[in-house]
């Protein structure tokens, strides 16, 4: 195995080979101790896109608050599920589906596109250009604020669905679907979640579907592949301790030693991992 392969499935808590059954109860056993420890918190808000990860965590914080209702007798505990479209979302039927597996207890929708195109508009105003790319973060920045809205007026903790094979390229938003309070599926790659979602009786649609942030307006729907330049395929076998290719391996290590930043709290002077 390369070296920094080595460092990095340790840093992830990567295994080789899960167990669905027994990564499923731990997951839901997290988000119950963690709500169970922090008596304030009485919600899961997570926002469903119709995609395969936050249908898998959905499904798993909806079965945490389930469970917690009846073990506890307290009503209070709920989970909101949070429809997050840009205008009209082209693939709203999955998110629809993804709300009816998962059997909500709540869902709330909000239109980020206002709350979009007011700050594009507000920072062009400064003789900024705003690319589509840049704009797309926004929009994903967006979506953070209103979920933190929604677990702000619901004593909730937003839950948030970085796994492992985006936090090994960085492939999310900073501070945008990368800001939440707790993700339950952190440790597991791709093919483990649709072992998980396999296991949950999903419909295959929601995890058969080709994954996208879907955050640009010159390439709708662009599929996470196409812009890694690596297929998920060659990111599970690497943090499964597998060998893959060695372009592969190298442009999946690029990413990860670009995106160091993102896994770290802003940086002070103590810090010395970007050294
Ligand atoms: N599939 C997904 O889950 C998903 C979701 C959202 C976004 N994405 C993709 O993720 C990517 C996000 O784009 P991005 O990473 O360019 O934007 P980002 O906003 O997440 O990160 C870039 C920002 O990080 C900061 N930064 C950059 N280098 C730094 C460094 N060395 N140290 C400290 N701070 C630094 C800067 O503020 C910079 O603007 C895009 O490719 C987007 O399509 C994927
Ligand atoms: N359209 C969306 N509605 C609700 N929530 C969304 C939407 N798009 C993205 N999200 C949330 O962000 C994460 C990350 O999405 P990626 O496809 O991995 O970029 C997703 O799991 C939702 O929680
Ligand atoms: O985060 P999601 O649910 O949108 O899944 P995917 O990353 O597969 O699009
Ligand atoms: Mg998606």
């Amino acid at each position: 195995m390369r070296e920094l392969q080595q460092q990095i499935i340790k840093e992830l808590c990567v295994k080789p080979e899960i167990d669905p059954q027994t990564e499923i109860r731990r997951s839901v056993d997290f988000m119950k101790a963690y709500l169970k420890k922090h008596t304030f918190l009485k919600s899961l808000v997570l926002g469903i896109s119709g995609g395969q990860d936050s249908t898998l965590t959905g499904k798993l914080a909806q079965m945490a608050i389930s469970e917690l209702r009846q073990e506890t007798g307290d009503n209070s505990y709920q989970f909101i599920a949070v429809r997050l479209p840009y205008g009209n979302q082209a693939d709203e039927q999955d998110a629809l589906d993804a709300i009816e597996y998962i059997q909500a207890d709540k869902t709330v929708r909000v239109n980020i596109k206002p709350a979009t195109d007011e700050m594009v508009a507000s920072l062009i105003e400064n003789d900024l250009t705003i690319s589509d790319f840049n704009k797309g973060n926004i929009k994903a920045r967006q979506r953070m604020i209103a979920q933190y809205g929604v677990a702000g007026a619901s004593q909730g903790a937003v839950v948030g669905t970085d796994h492992a094979a985006e936090a090994i390229t960085g492939f999310y938003t900073k501070y945008g679907d990368g800001g939440a309070d707790i993700t339950p599926i952190w440790r597991l790659d791709k093919r483990q979640g649709k072992q998980l979602l396999k296991i949950l009786k999903a419909p295959e649609h929601l995890y058969l579907k080709t994954p996208t942030a879907d955050l640009e307006e010159k390439r709708p729907a662009l599929a996470d592949e196409a812009a890694l330049g690596v297929t998920y395929q060659n990111i599970d076998d690497y943090l499964e301790g597998r060998d893959v290719p060695t372009t592969a391996a190298e442009k999946i290590e690029n990413w990860y030693l670009k995106t160091q930043h993102k896994r770290h709290l802003p940086i002070n002077v103590y810090d010395d991992f970007w050294k």
